[in-house]
């Protein structure tokens, strides 16, 4: 199978490759490296030999029998149209969000949804979109609870990573702790130092021109930002609204179940959590529900509702570069015996983005 890959050098693009390296998956494949930037450069080892080719030469993308894109919505708005326009009939496997609510295009994550992207493919679907990394984490965390058919409703209030807004996010993120740090360094180094006053000098720093925000819009080391993505007219975040549409698409539901919160910004660097509150179907016992989390997936990965335990492994630190999604502070809620609350937290760069686009090359190289 010739393979074209698109944006694999972007921060997604890298993630992918690693780990289609560590599985061996360019042993299966043809690789053929496009760009948008550098046409005829070198290409990645697993190119062969072959030199990069023109991200926006049709007759090129046209010889490949699928694609696979994390170059961004931009690119594929663009390119992805004309191709079929052109009577391409190769797969399209692709991280950005463009083409996921498409009635033709189902969002891939096949550790819970593997027998839509199947009928998909026993009836001719050739578009496989991710999902987004909030809502895929959400479902590799609680997919067993969902598939139990038990969830009425979700309440996801998010923490999401500096990753998800990009590479140079991420950077300014660093530099302004960076920034925060030196402003009181002096006065930490003096173990007598007033707390008040390295608080004052601190915030002063952070609410200072000085801070790098160009990115982000306004600090967020020492801070967070209640708001991802472009604002709705119902006053929801495009990243809120992506909830309930993704998740009810990802599983297929014929009655909508309810997702809805706050996306909120933190100094995290790669791995989002999630804050839920479940609203059960019916009243069932704790045990049974944990049953249902643990049996969702290999990669669920449950802390017991434990300080000791919750504070080590429940976090973005502990998780991070890991396929493991931990769930944790599952207990009943005072609200009522329906009511379960539970924490999520996943590589947004992992399941979030790069790991459903090589699980579904896998899937359709049938191995
Ligand atoms: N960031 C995230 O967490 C998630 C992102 N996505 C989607 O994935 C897509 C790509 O996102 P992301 O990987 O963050 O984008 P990046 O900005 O990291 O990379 C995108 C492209 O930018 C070009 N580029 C320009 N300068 C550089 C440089 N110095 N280093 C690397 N690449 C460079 C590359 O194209 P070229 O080689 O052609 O020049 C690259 O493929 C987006 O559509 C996004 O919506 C999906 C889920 C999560
Ligand atoms: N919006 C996500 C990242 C992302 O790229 O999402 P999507 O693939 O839905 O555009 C975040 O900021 O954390």
């Amino acid at each position: 199978m010739k393979v074209g890959l698109i944006g694999w050098r972007g921060m997604v693009g890298s993630v992918l490759m690693q780990r289609m390296r560590e599985e061996k998956d360019f042993d299966l494949i043809d690789a053929v490296f496009f760009t948008t930037s550098n046409a005829g450069g070198e290409a990645p080892a697993e190119g062969r030999g072959v030199r990069l080719k023109d991200a926006h030469d049709l007759n090129e993308l046209k010889a490949m029998d699928a694609i696979i894109s994390c170059q961004g919505g931009d690119y594929t708005t663009e390119i992805f149209p004309r191709l079929r326009a052109a009577g391409w009939q190769g797969y399209w496997i692709d991280a950005a969000s463009t083409l996921r609510m498409e009635k033709d295009a189902v969002i891939i994550l096949d550790p819970v949804n593997l027998d839509l992207i199947k009928s998909s493919l026993a009836s001719g679907g050739k578009n496989f979109i991710g999902g987004n990394c909030t809502n895929s984490i959400l479902l590799m965390g609680l997919g067993g609870l969902f598939h139990a058919g038990l969830v009425e409703w979700v309440s996801s209030m998010t923490y999401q990573a500096a990753s998800g807004a990009g590479a140079q996010n991420m950077r300014e993120l660093l530099n302004q702790m960076g920034m925060a740090y030196a402003s009181v360094a002096d006065l930490l180094a003096d173990p007598k130092s007033a707390i008040l006053e390295i608080d004052r000098r601190l915030a002063d720093k952070l609410r200072s021109a000085e801070m790098p925000t160009e990115n982000f819009g306004a600090p967020l080391a020492g801070s967070l930002i209640p708001w991802i993505d472009k604002q709705l007219d119902n006053g929801q975040s495009k990243e809120e609204w992506k909830g309930q549409a993704e998740v009810n698409k990802i599983l297929g539901t014929t009655q909508r179940i309810p997702v809805d919160g706050l996306c909120v910004r933190i100094g995290a660097m790669r791995c989002h959590s999630l804050a839920l509150t479940l609203k059960l179907k019916k009243d069932v016992p704790l045990a049974e529900i944990e049953t249902h989390i643990k049996g969702g997936n290999p990669w669920v990965k449950f802390v017991p509702n434990q300080r000791e335990i919750s504070v080590r492994e429940l976090t973005p630190v502990a998780v991070t570069g890991k396929l493991d999604v931990a769930v944790g502070r599952v207990r009943k809620m005072e609200l009522g015996p329906e009511y379960v609350s539970a924490f999520v937290c996943g590589d947004q760069l992992l399941w979030g983005a790069a790991e459903p686009l090589r699980r579904m090359l896998r899937i359709l190289l049938g191995k």
